[in-house]
């Protein structure tokens, strides 16, 4: 079975066919760190972390880069306002991006380099191509000929001659107003890096053009981001790399938005939702579960109802592998996922497909609890595992064992104290006290515990209420 994933470039689904056979390189435009992140930018984090633990699955030693952009004008608009440097703001949100990353289950980047960090491959990059006519500086700006490259415009689709991309401010100079700046000449009082065309700073497209050639070569797999990024960002860094006589990217993955009244998410139109916020009401599984659970190239509405929904329908599987972990004992994850659950992920990482798989092993798994059929349960907990295990959703994974709510430790402590009290509450039913047997359930049920009375003895799970 052949793996196969959307290309933007190719307009459809295409069998991947990595560039060395048994590797996959992928370069991720990572965040811009000029302020905290919202649940859009950790989507496209964990889109394609998905995406990478899929392959790693399949037996592909991955090498994945997901750089930081820690110079930009919001950032430094930001080092203004708050009369602090520029670095002050970027590393403290790049601080506050990993701590979303990680507590969303996101594995660390191979390689997450900052731009700032790679100034003088950016210098070499641009010497290239004013050498070899692509470019030119004009003011103290680099800018980059898009009339000079023939392939340009073509990731979008779009016609040079219909595009109206009017230059930022102080872009002056420009042969062609469509001509997009690769170097931006200082302003003053603003930071600045010495080159032989000045002093100055990188622009964007430069940056991820310079950092995915150093630490993935001339050529790699899959270049990713939201789709927003597919005009400007990536037609022109195409250019830059292209003319610079890369092959660079074989394939072109754009994950959807998370939208709010149909608007993306976005810093700059104040409709965002922090991660910080969020992990504050959710535990952090079931927003992965929620961000990680449509397909990649589906938007997603935010809402609390469908955060709602993804809770109860995360916690339909996780109930299942508690009681499950109560008649059988805990059980490994099988070595394999069931064939069609790799199926769905192989076709364009359909995870929403791959997890009606889960469901449905949940479904079997509840109907051999109800039969007590010890087997049966241990097959489809060990299967449950296995598949959330690759989605980096399995609630038993000693990775998730800080979350709070979920930790095994916690839930175990938990369980201690709820089995004594449980205890108070048979020895005074066996004595007939049932005034006081439920004043202790009443006390529990407060306590946002729901107990159920099963053959095997009382039950406990948090009510949610
Ligand atoms: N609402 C969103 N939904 C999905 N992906 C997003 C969203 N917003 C940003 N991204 C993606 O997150 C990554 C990091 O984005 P970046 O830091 O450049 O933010 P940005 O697009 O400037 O955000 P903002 O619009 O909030 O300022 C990019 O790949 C970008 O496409
Ligand atoms: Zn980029």
């Amino acid at each position: 079975m052949t793996l196969r994933l959307y290309d933007t470039s190719a307009r459809q689904i295409r069998d991947f066919s990595p560039l060395v056979p048994g590797c996959v390189s992928i370069y991720l435009c990572g965040a811009t760190v000029q302020a905290a992140p919202h649940i859009g930018h950790i989507r496209s984090g964990l889109n394609f972390d998905i995406m990478r633990r899929w392959f790693a699955y399949r037996g592909y030693a991955v090498t994945f880069v997901r750089n930081v952009t820690d110079i930009d004008d919001k950032i430094i608009a930001k080092s203004a306002e708050q009369g602090r440097p520029w670095w002050a703001i970027g590393y403290e949100n790049e601080r506050a991006f990993n701590a979303a990353y990680d507590g969303l289950g996101c594995l660390p980047p191979t390689y997450e380099p900052r731009a700032t960090g790679h100034i003088p491959e950016m210098v070499e990059m641009m010497r290239v191509l004013i050498d070899r006519g692509h470019a030119y500086a004009a003011d103290g700006n680099v800018y980059f000929d898009v009339r000079s490259y023939a392939g340009y415009l073509a990731l979008s689709n779009q016609e040079l001659d219909n595009l109206l991309q009017p230059s930022g401010e102080g872009e002056t100079g420009k042969r062609d107003p469509r001509d997009f700046a690769m170097w931006k000449a200082a302003k003053p009082g603003e930071p600045a890096w010495m080159t032989p065309f000045g002093p100055g700073r990188p622009g964007w497209h430069l940056e991820c053009s310079a950092m995915a050639h150093k630490y993935l070569g001339s050529a790699f797999d899959i270049h990713g981001g939201g789709v927003d990024l597919v005009f400007p960002h990536h037609e022109n860094e195409i250019a830059q790399s292209k003319a610079y006589g890369d092959e660079f990217a074989l394939y072109w993955a754009h994950n959807a938005w998370v939208t709010m009244s149909g608007e993306k998410m976005s810093k700059s139109l104040g409709n965002s939702v922090l991660v910080s916020e969020m992990v504050k009401k959710w535990r952090p599984i079931v927003l992965r579960y929620y961000l990680g659970g449509p397909h990649y190239r589906s938007t997603i509405e935010y809402s609390e109802e469908s955060l709602r929904e993804a809770e109860s329908a995360f916690g339909r599987i996780e109930g299942f592998l508690q009681r499950a972990g109560e008649l059988v004992g805990e059980t490994a994850p099988a070595p394999e996922v069931p064939a069609a659950f790799a199926e769905a992920m192989d076709d364009d990482f359909s995870v929403p497909q791959a997890l009606a798989v889960v469901h449905t092993t949940v479904r079997q798994g509840n109907a051999a609890l109800g039969e007590s059929d010890k087997p049966a349960v241990a097959t489809a907990a060990a299967e449950v595992r296995a598949m959330l295990g690759v989605l980096g959703l399995d609630p038993l994974d000693p990775s998730w064992a800080s979350e709070g709510g979920s930790s095994s430790e916690l839930t175990s402590a938990v369980d201690t104290l709820v089995r004594l009290v449980l205890d108070q509450r048979q020895a005074a039913r066996e004595r007939k006290d049932y005034a006081t047997a439920d004043a202790i359930r009443d006390e529990l049920k407060r306590a946002g515990l729901a107990i159920e009375d099963t053959p095997s003895g009382p039950r406990w799970e948090l009510s949610g209420e």
